[in-house]
């Protein structure tokens, strides 16, 4: 094989990332061609409606995994938290790259922090992990839902249409923005989302060829991590609208995973701790889930 192309969305991030995709693999075999194919997606498409609306899990990765499995595409690049639980057949997520910087961002134009906002402040963000990890904190906070790539989430805070936004750490970096002041959300008060912050190339099942030229990306200590994030996902059978938070991490060969599954208004917030030897990363994952459905986990999910 001498040349592999590459399905991605054309958003600025997702530009950034199939480039650095190719970069590495250029470095890694210097003779190979790497040819983006930029292909657009239904969640691109539609703007003015919400996520929940337009329905359907992997709405951004549909039209990408079309591309791979009628062969127009080798491989594609996601921001893995994006990425639903349960591959669709024929595709696997082949590696994933060493994690970047998992946290949120609290941004506001003066570098007020959450404590130091106006009561009933206006915070745009459309997820529900984010909007009820903060409400929780801040009842009287205003959530303004927003929609659209990093660069219009954050036109609206320059216009004054909202406050104050979360956004993820890693997309800011990528795309070297400079934002005021950023101010990082963290645990115990706020967990990122599954997967925040790592990139997953994604191929054929059973393509060898490409999956001896993706091996020398992965990431050993980042897959073991995403695989007991992405557990408790998998096992909750959701995907990446549900208010659910995970972190896991890695010291001395054992695993820490925190997860949590809060009700979108904040009031009721499950919580699950587990630790364990890094081997067992997807059952450690599959322990937390149990956990927050003993604690009541399918009550909020069936209210969502
Ligand atoms: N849902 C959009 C999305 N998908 C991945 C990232 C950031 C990069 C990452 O977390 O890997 C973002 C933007 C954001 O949430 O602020």
């Amino acid at each position: 094989m001498n040349r592999i192309r590459i399905a991605t969305r054309q958003s600025r991030l997702a530009l950034w990332q199939s480039e650095h995709v190719a970069e590495q693999l250029s470095q890694a075999h210097p003779d190979l061609a790497l040819e983006l194919v930029p292909l657009s997606t239904r969640g691109d498409e539609i703007l003015d409606r919400s996520l929940a609306e337009i329905g359907g899990k992997g709405l951004f990765l549909k039209e990408l995994e079309a591309a791979l499995l009628d062969g127009r595409a080798d491989i594609a690049v996601h921001s893995l938290k994006d990425v639903p639980a349960e591959s669709p057949p024929g595709l696997v997520l082949s590696v994933v790259l060493p994690r970047a910087n998992w946290v949120d961002w609290w941004l506001n134009a003066d570098g007020l922090s959450p404590e130091q906002m106006p009561e009933r402040a206006r915070v745009g963000t459309s997820s529900l992990r984010r909007q009820s990890q903060l409400l929780r904190m801040h009842p009287e906070f205003e959530i303004v839902p927003i929609r659209g790539n990093v660069q219009t989430r954050l036109g609206k805070l320059e216009t004054g249409e909202v406050d104050a936004v979360i956004l993820a750490a890693a997309g800011l970096e990528r795309l070297g923005l400079k934002v005021p002041t950023p101010l990082p959300l963290r645990p115990p008060e706020f967990l990122p989302a599954p997967g925040q912050g790592v990139i997953v190339v994604q191929c054929r099942e059973g393509d060898a060829e490409i999956l001896e030229h993706l091996a020398c990306l992965e990431c050993a200590e980042t897959r073991a991590r995403v695989e007991a994030e992405r557990a408790v996902v998998a096992a909750l059978g959701g995907d990446c609208r549900m208010p659910l938070a995970a972190l896991a991490e890695i010291e001395c060969d054992r695993l820490r995973l925190q997860a949590r599954l809060c009700s979108p208004d904040g009031r009721e917030c499950l919580d699950a701790r587990v630790e364990g030897s890094v081997a067992a990363a997807r059952a450690l994952g599959e322990e937390a889930a149990e956990l927050l459905k003993g604690a009541g986990a399918m009550r909020i999910l069936s209210r969502l």
